[in-house]
């Protein structure tokens, strides 16, 4: 009972904040893996999204709904469709995948300087950490041009969407950037 009411409290003293999230990247990132980690707390077998997956996460005292977009480059020009009132974009990288660091580079700068995508914070999840031969987390800021850049405000976490390594730090940063969002 007296878990009842606190639980009823605490959602009329500090109400659940909602933010809507859009997730993109270049395919095989691991943007799905890292979705459903966060969600289910496991990894799953991904297939290449052909459309997206929309899945809501309780984390603290946020609700963020986030929207995963197929990466493939024949679908990138179907991202445009999900930029509607998104608070924050997180863009995932393979970090592992030098050869497309500057493939990933153009669709991010493309998409910060698209009049129609009007996010105030960029979360980059440096993914794939756990790999032997990968980018490390200031190589791939540096390749991403985000140096740079002032405005949207961003944040690069280091992460592996397999095991759950620094997806919550992510969080963290994003939820707290956007405290003023809603
Ligand atoms: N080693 C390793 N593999 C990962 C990690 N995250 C994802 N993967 C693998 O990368 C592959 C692609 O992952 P997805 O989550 O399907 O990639 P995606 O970004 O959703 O790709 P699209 O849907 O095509 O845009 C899968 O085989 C994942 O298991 C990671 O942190 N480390
Ligand atoms: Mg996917």
């Amino acid at each position: 009972m007296g878990q009842v009411v606190t639980k009823f409290l605490s959602g009329i003293v500090w109400p659940k904040r909602q933010l809507a999230i859009l997730m993109l990247g270049l395919d095989n990132a691991g943007k799905t893996t890292l979705l459903y980690k966060l969600k289910l707390g496991e990894k799953v077998t991904t297939v290449p999204t052909i459309g997206f997956n929309v899945e809501s996460i309780q984390y603290r005292n946020v609700n963020f709904t986030v929207w995963d977009v197929g990466g493939q480059d024949k679908i990138r020009p179907l991202w445009k469709y999900y930029f509607n009132n998104a608070h924050g974009l997180i863009f995932v990288v393979d970090s592992n995948d030098r050869e497309r660091l500057l493939e990933a580079r153009d669709e991010l700068q493309k998409l910060l300087s698209s009049s129609d995508l009007s996010v105030a914070k960029v979360l980059v999840f440096a993914n794939k950490q756990d790999l032997p031969n990968v980018v490390s987390v200031a190589e791939v800021t540096d390749k991403l041009g985000l140096l740079a850049m002032r405005d949207p405000q961003w944040f690069v976490q280091g992460c592996c969407g397999t095991s759950g390594e620094g997806l919550y730090e992510g969080l963290d940063w994003l939820a707290a950037a956007l405290r003023d969002a809603l």
